[in-house]
């Protein structure tokens, strides 16, 4: 029955194409023998997963300092890691937090859209694309545990979870703000959030690239809780432990329903969805607006 359900995306072209060729250089993650419940843990440079509870579930930690920007190596070591626990029948279930400081993610790596060519650019947003469908389509029980910033792609990820927890500090702000960077939100990144939180609340969270604090978050339904700092993740594996509750197949046949639909506006147009971003993305006039809003992250700085 699970088989049946398993709605495996195209990805073999990504991780042929990009992890194949990158694997060395990468570290590709390696499993090995770890912790006396005979759970599994497996690290890659910028991806380090542990077993959670009852070797049942993996507390996936991103760990590209400084802000786990998704460069197209992260990306590509994130969706190694994750195809490894799709395929691992001990895991159900998956927690994605992150090993930075005070950040979830700061989205996507602005160095990849900025100053970098037309086949970059299709190559980047080729894994974005493909990050998005493996994590929407999951048949794990993904958890967000979000311990700080969440801007835009970073937003992205989290929406793709079946629950989101966030940290109650003011730095935990999430939203889709691309507006603020002169940019626009793909289609299928609003599809997300509208799927979320509504059609109203969408058009104006996205027409203003609002970064909801947790209390705002909370109320707009971004988020599912809103917990202390410290309580992130054992808040997590707790709502974890009731998802799990549920038969999978059943949970999993659900989740198939009430997302394939919205997966599938994607797969049925990747192709024109690159080269829509590509020729966007190459406009002198959104080059410009990278470039300014990359000076403004340094000068923050100074
Ligand atoms: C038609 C439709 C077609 C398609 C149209 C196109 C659609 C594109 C969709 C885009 C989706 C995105 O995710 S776009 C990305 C949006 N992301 C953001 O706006 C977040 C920007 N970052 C921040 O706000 C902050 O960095 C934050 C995350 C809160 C952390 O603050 P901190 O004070 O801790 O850290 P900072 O000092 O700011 O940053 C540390 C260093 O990391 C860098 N940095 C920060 N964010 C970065 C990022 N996203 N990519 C690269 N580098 C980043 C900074 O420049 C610094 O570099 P050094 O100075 O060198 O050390």
């Amino acid at each position: 029955m699970a088989l049946a359900v398993r709605m495996r995306v195209p990805c073999r072209a990504l991780l042929c194409a990009g992890a194949q060729l990158r694997g060395a250089a990468l570290g590709r993650p390696e499993w090995a023998a770890g912790g006396g419940d005979g759970a599994r843990r497996f690290a890659s440079l910028r991806v380090l997963v542990e077993p959670g509870a009852e070797g049942r579930v993996a507390v996936m930690k991103l760990k590209n300092p400084p802000v786990n920007s998704l460069s197209l190596d992260f990306l590509t070591e994130f969706l190694i890691s994750l195809e490894k626990l799709e395929n691992d029948k001990a895991f159900r279930g998956v927690v994605i937090t992150s090993d930075c400081p005070n950040v979830f993610s700061a989205g996507l790596d602005l160095r990849e859209m900025y100053g970098r060519n037309p086949g970059h650019y299709a190559e980047y947003w080729k894994a974005v694309q493909e990050l998005w469908l493996r994590l929407y389509l999951s048949n794990l029980v993904l958890v967000a545990a979000i311990n700080g910033s969440c801007p835009a792609g970073g937003c992205l990820m989290a929406l793709t979870s079946d629950v989101r927890i966030l940290s109650d500090s003011p730095k935990s702000v999430i939203g889709l703000n691309e507006t603020l960077l002169g940019i626009v939100a793909p289609f299928w990144f609003k599809d997300t959030l509208v799927n979320t939180i509504g059609h109203r609340a969408s058009e104006r969270a996205l027409q203003l690239g609002l970064l909801f604090p947790p209390a705002e978050a909370l109320q707009v339904g971004l988020v599912d809780h809103v917990v202390p700092e410290d309580q992130v993740q054992s808040m997590a594996l707790s709502v974890m432990a009731h998802w799990l509750a549920i038969p999978d197949h059943a949970r999993q046949l659900t989740k198939a329903m009430m997302r394939k639909a919205t997966a599938d506006r994607l797969i049925k147009q990747r192709e024109a969805d690159i080269q829509n971003f590509v020729s966007f993305i190459s406009r002198d006039s959104i080059q410009k607006s990278l470039q300014i809003y990359l000076e403004k992250l340094k000068q923050k700085k100074g």
